[in-house]
C-alpha cells in the first residue's frame, strides 16, 4: 500500500510541493483558515482508500475506550473558588470511545497517512507555521486515533489540548453527528471566559456547522476554537480519524485527561507532565 492507494493525489498533490497545483491549493486553504478558522478538503481519501480506512476502523472499534463522564470545556476538575456560572464550573455529559493510537500499526492506512513524508509539511504549510514550531504529537496513545461515536453519544463543547487538529471523516452515523465550532474563541494569552460562557449559555451567533462527508479532511485550530459533535442517531457508528500536531517538540497529553479519554496512562505521561508552551487551563 502506498499513499496514492489512500489519497486522491491528483486533486490534492501534497507529494509535489514545488508544483503550481500545490501552490494554488495552499492559497485556497489558507484563505479558508483565515476566514473560517477551518479548512476542508472534500474527498481527500478516495473511495478505494476509504474502504481500507473503514475496514481498519471496524477491526479496532471494539478496542475503543468507552468513557462516559461529565466534563467541562477544559477537561479539568471543578473549582469551587469560582462563581457558579463560570465556564470552568459547567459540566456536560460526554460519551464516546477513542480507539487509542497504539492500535494503529505503521502498515495500516490511518497511520500511513499520518506518518507519510509529505503529510506533516503539507499541514504545516496550510497553517503557515514555522518548522521549529510544528511537530507530530509525541503521545503513543493519542497521536493518531479514531473517535467512534454510537447512537445517543456525542461530544460536548470543549477545547483540544493539542494546538492543531486534523480530522478525516471515515464513516458518518445514520443521522446527526454534525461538527459545530466557534473559530478563535480564545488565544494562548486570553481565555475569554465571557465569550466561552456565552456559547455555553446558548449564544449561536458565532457557531458554524459542518456536515463532513466520509473522505473529507478537516484542518482546524482546536486549542483556540470551542467545538462539539452533535449527538449521533441510528444504527451506524460515526468514525473520525484524528491526527494531532503540536508546537512544542516532545509534548504529550496530561495525566488526568489521558486517563479519562484512553483509560490508560503510560510512564511518558507522568514524565512529561507540565511540558507546555502556554498557561491555558487545558
Ligand atoms: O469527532 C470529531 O469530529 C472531533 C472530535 C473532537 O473534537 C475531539 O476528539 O477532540
Ligand atoms: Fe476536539
Amino acid at each position: 500500500m502506498e499513499l496514492h492507494d489512500l489519497i486522491d493525489l491528483g486533486r490534492y498533490p501534497i507529494d509535489r510541493p514545488d508544483s503550481a497545483a500545490y501552490a494554488g491549493l495552499l492559497a485556497d486553504l489558507r484563505r479558508e483558515i483565515a476566514s473560517d478558522g477551518c479548512a476542508v478538503l472534500p474527498g481527500f481519501a478516495h473511495e478505494a482508500g476509504l474502504a481500507r480506512l473503514v475496514a481498519e476502523a471496524d477491526a479496532v472499534a471494539h478496542l475503543g475506550h468507552r468513557s462516559f463522564s461529565r466534563t467541562n470545556v477544559y477537561f479539568s476538575q471543578d473549582d469551587p473558588s469560582l462563581s457558579a456560572d463560570h465556564p470552568v464550573r459547567q459540566f456536560y455529559d460526554r460519551s464516546n470511545a477513542f480507539v487509542p493510537a497504539d492500535n494503529f500499526k505503521p502498515e495500516g492506512p490511518l497511520r500511513m497517512i499520518y506518518e507519510a513524508a509529505p503529510f506533516m509539511p503539507f499541514i504545516r504549510d496550510v497553517l503557515d507555521e514555522p518548522v521549529d514550531r510544528f511537530f507530530r504529537y509525541d503521545d503513543p496513545l493519542a497521536d493518531v486515533i479514531v473517535n467512534a461515536v454510537e447512537a445517543g453519544q456525542g461530544f460536548p463543547w470543549h477545547f483540544d489540548t493539542n494546538n492543531f487538529t486534523v480530522t478525516l471523516a471515515i464513516q458518518n452515523g445514520s443521522w446527526g453527528g454534525a461538527f459545530e465550532y466557534v473559530p478563535d474563541l480564545r488565544t494562548s494569552a486570553d481565555e475569554n471566559f465571557e465569550g466561552v460562557g456565552n456559547v455555553l449559555a446558548g449564544d449561536r451567533s458565532n457557531v458554524r456547522v459542518l456536515d463532513l462527508q466520509p473522505g473529507d479532511l478537516q484542518i482546524f485550530k482546536g486549542r483556540y476554537s470551542l467545538h462539539r459533535v452533535a449527538p449521533v442517531e441510528g444504527p451506524r457508528r460515526r468514525y473520525v480519524g484524528i491526527f494531532s500536531f503540536v508546537e512544542t517538540e516532545g509534548m504529550c497529553g496530561g495525566v488526568e485527561r489521558t486517563r479519562q479519554l484512553y483509560g490508560r496512562v503510560l510512564p511518558r505521561h507522568y514524565e512529561r507532565a507540565g511540558l507546555r508552551a502556554d498557561a491555558l487551563r487545558d
